[in-house]
């Protein structure tokens, strides 16, 4: 177990996460977890979970080694202005803010200190998250601590800071766009017979056993697509539908106007 404390400002819907996430993995002890928000509501239920709950943002980053920055695009600048005095060399800011440069938080900080840019997904909470880190020139004593953290909390990859937004729209928005497929289907399923609860366990395991099946084999889709497709069969035929109305052109088009959207300026 790290004895690291972690400070996590802002613990909405992915801080939460990160934290749900944390206890599960055993990785650290509740009590060297450390929340900052500004809504009660939410420090009540972190209270429940056993984690501190801090006075205000920079009481969190002053007891924390880790100062995880969770909160909108458009407050990032105001928090850290609130905790830049408690920040120094031997602390490591890490932030999951989108479309915030590592640049930019160091202007905002104020300071040379260890920065890491990290996009994770919400599926953190249950260990599950695809993570993208980067980081700036002052973190090489820590990114082994960095990858490890985020190997708690599913898989890790390291990319070169301008592949962020790519990251952003691909795994954390991916999330969403996964879930309306996974919608989609269970309405056509309801359609021809299902039940809704038996709709959406029959398409959440299909779509799991289609992941395992790129995951564990690294096969493209497309040679895991060719042994459903008999020829002149069902499949083919509901699949070529699925393009004529445009289904991966939208799904492609979707993560473009994402993509765009976070390299205009998100604040
Ligand atoms: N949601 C996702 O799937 C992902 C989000 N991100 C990034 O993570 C960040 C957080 O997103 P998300 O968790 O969805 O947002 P949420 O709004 O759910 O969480 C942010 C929390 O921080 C609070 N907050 C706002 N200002 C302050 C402040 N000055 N001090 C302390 N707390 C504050 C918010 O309160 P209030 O509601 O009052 O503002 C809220 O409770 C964003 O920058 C987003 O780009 C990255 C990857 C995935
Ligand atoms: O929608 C958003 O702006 C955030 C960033 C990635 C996922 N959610």
């Amino acid at each position: 177990m790290e004895n690291k404390k972690i400070a996590i400002i802002g613990a909405g819907n992915m801080g939460g996460a990160i934290v749900v996430g944390l206890l599960k993995s055993g990785f650290i002890k509740a009590t060297n977890i450390f929340v900052s928000d500004r809504r009660e509501h939410v420090l009540e239920e972190m209270k429940a979970r056993g984690v501190n709950v801090a006075q205000n943002n920079s009481e969190a980053a002053r007891k924390a080694d880790v100062v995880i920055t969770a909160v909108k695009p458009y407050h990032i600048e105001n928090v850290l202005s609130e905790i830049k005095s408690e920040l120094n060399e031997d602390k490591i800011l890490i932030s999951i803010v989108a479309g915030v440069g590592i640049d930019e938080l160091g202007a905002m900080a104020g300071k040379e200190i260890p920065i890491f840019r990290v996009m994770p997904n919400t599926a953190i909470a249950l260990q599950e998250s695809l993570t993208c880190v980067s980081a700036n020139g002052n973190t090489h004593a820590h990114k082994e601590y960095v990858m490890n953290l985020f190997n708690q909390l599913g898989e890790t990859v390291e990319i070169q800071e301008e592949l962020m937004a790519a990251a952003t729209a691909l795994s954390s928005c991916g999330i969403a766009f996964a879930l309306r497929y996974i919608r989609a289907a269970m309405q056509g399923g309801i359609e021809i017979g299902f039940s809704a609860e038996l709709a959406q366990f029959i398409t959440a395991q299909t779509v799991k056993g289609a992941t395992e099946l790129v995951l564990q084999t690294g096969h493209h889709p497309e040679r895991e697509i060719d042994k459903v497709t008999t020829p002149r069969g069902v499949t083919i035929t509901g699949l070529n539908e699925m393009e004529h109305k445009g289904f991966s052109s939208s799904l492609i088009q979707g993560i473009l106007a994402s993509y765009n959207k976070i390299e205009k300026d998100l604040r």
